[in-house]
């Protein structure tokens, strides 16, 4: 397994907009709009940091899988894929330390 998938699921997702709200659920969160998509983010976030807090790694996988897919469709909310972030991703790896990180931020 790769990145692949995030850029399958990022497509999938994609294609949702404009789709029927009736037969797709990330159409539907499209359509609701920015806010209940964020509020998503919230909840997976929170349930991500409970399933830690309950040492239940299976649970901890699952809620991260949530959380990142309900962030890809923020990202496409706003014409971003999932390839943005793993450029960002990409940048940082060999930097060492946030100040690092944070100093290439600002350029
Ligand atoms: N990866 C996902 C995915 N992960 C989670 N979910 C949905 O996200 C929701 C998660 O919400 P919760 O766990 O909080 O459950 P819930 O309380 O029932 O959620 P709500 O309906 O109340 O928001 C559920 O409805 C899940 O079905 C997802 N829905 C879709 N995908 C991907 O998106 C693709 C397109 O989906 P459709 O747009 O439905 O065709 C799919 O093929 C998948 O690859």
């Amino acid at each position: 397994m790769s990145d692949d998938i995030l850029s399958r699921v990022g497509a999938v997702i994609e294609s949702r907009k404009g789709a029927d709200p009736g037969t797709s659920y990330v159409a539907k969160l499209f359509d609701k709009g920015l806010d209940s998509i964020l509020k998503k983010i919230g909840e997976e976030a929170t349930e991500t940091v409970m399933a830690a807090k309950d040492g239940d790694p299976q649970k901890l996988v699952y809620e991260v899988a949530d959380l990142w897919f309900h962030s890809m469709v923020a990202l496409a909310h706003f014409g971003l894929k999932p390839e943005d972030v793993l450029a960002e991703l990409a940048r940082r790896e060999g930097l060492s330390g946030l100040a690092e990180i944070a100093a290439r931020k600002k350029d």
